[in-house]
């Protein structure tokens, strides 16, 4: 029997867990709290940010919004995030990706306070990452690491397959995945668009991650039986639905789920905890701004 990940049930257990740590928080004084900040007209963008408003009322942290138009110049961008840099109210900064093309990543993702991202963005935290001493690991990343571990899935040993080579997904997870841990420890090879035989990869994997961009790029056929599949894609594409789309992910689904011994659903699987880790980094980082000891891994 294929196993489902439920990825809104592990949510909810870290949800719990961090509603407890912002309790102690605000015991010892502190309000955790976190600024989102948008310069994009993409619906999809405007979805996530106000989900993750809606999450951080759940648990207590404090939300703040800040929406840039996205033809202002980019300096307007770069002076919103030293402004929340500045507050003693904003202990995570997160600028909702992608941004428009005017604006320099690069210098987003430098500018935001190394201590206030909530991302894993900045390279001192990426760095951190590499190094094997993270101090807020990427959401989506821990997210999948989460729930590679509710489900009892061995990394150790195993031979992994990332489809995705991005800074905010695919390098972070090899990076998780080959660390020298009990949640690591696996052989991990990377795919991208150059890769010359992914299907070959594939076919020995245990676990795959797939995060590359494309609906429904890797099917059934291409698994080993058994494998644990984790689909981080999230594609809306046409359908005669009340919303005019339907989310598929980079698996296709109903093949996948055949083949694979567990697999994660879209929605459903990795969405919900990448915005659950966020509430995660950010009380952790409220933790470090206030050094209040915040019991949470
Ligand atoms: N569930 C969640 O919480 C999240 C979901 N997502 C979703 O995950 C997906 C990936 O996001 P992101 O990492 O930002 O995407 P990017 O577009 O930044 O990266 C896509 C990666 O896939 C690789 N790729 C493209 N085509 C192929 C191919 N034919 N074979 C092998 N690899 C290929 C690219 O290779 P190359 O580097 O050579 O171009 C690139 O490394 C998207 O669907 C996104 O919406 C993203 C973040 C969070
Ligand atoms: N600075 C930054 N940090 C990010 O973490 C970041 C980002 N920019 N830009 C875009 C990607 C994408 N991303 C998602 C988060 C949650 C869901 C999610 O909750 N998905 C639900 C469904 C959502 C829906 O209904 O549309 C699910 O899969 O069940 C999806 C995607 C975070 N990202």
């Amino acid at each position: 029997m294929t196993e489902i990940i439920d990825g809104e049930a592990v949510a909810a257990d870290v949800r719990d867990a961090v509603s407890e740590e912002v309790s102690r928080l605000s015991d010892a004084g502190v309000e955790p709290g976190l600024a989102t900040v948008l310069m994009s007209d993409d619906p999809a963008s405007e979805t996530y940010v106000s989900m993750k408003q809606r999450d951080c009322e759940e648990v207590g942290i404090e939300s703040f919004h800040v929406e840039i138009d996205a033809d202002a110049p980019a300096e307007e961008l770069y002076e919103t995030v030293d402004d929340l840099n500045e507050r003693d109210d904003v202990h995570g900064v997160l600028v909702q990706m992608p941004v428009p093309d005017h604006v320099d990543k690069r210098t987003v993702l430098r500018r935001i306070a190394p201590e206030k991202d909530v991302d894993g963005f900045h390279p001192e935290n990426v760095g951190r990452l590499v190094a094997g001493d993270a101090r807020f690991k990427p959401c989506t990343p821990h997210g999948v690491q989460k729930l590679l571990d509710a489900y009892d899935v061995e990394t150790e040993g195993a031979d992994a397959v990332v489809v995705g080579r991005s800074d905010i997904v695919g390098k972070p997870m090899a990076n998780l995945l080959i660390q020298k841990s009990p949640t690591g420890n696996a052989t991990t090879t990377v795919c991208h668009s150059r890769t010359e035989d992914l299907e070959g990869k594939l076919a020995d994997a245990d676990i795959v991650v797939v995060a590359a961009g494309i609906p429904e790029f890797v099917d059934g056929s291409m698994l080993k039986p058994g494998a644990t599949v984790i689909d981080v894609g999230i594609n809306r594409v046409d359908a005669d639905t009340e919303k005019g789309y339907e989310l598929v992910g980079d698996v296709d689904y109903e093949s996948a789920a055949d083949v694979a011994g567990a697999i994660t659903p879209v929605p459903g699987g990795v969405g919900p905890m990448t915005r659950a880790m966020l509430l995660f980094n950010t009380v952790r980082a409220a933790g470090i701004q206030h050094d209040v000891a915040v019991d949470l891994d």
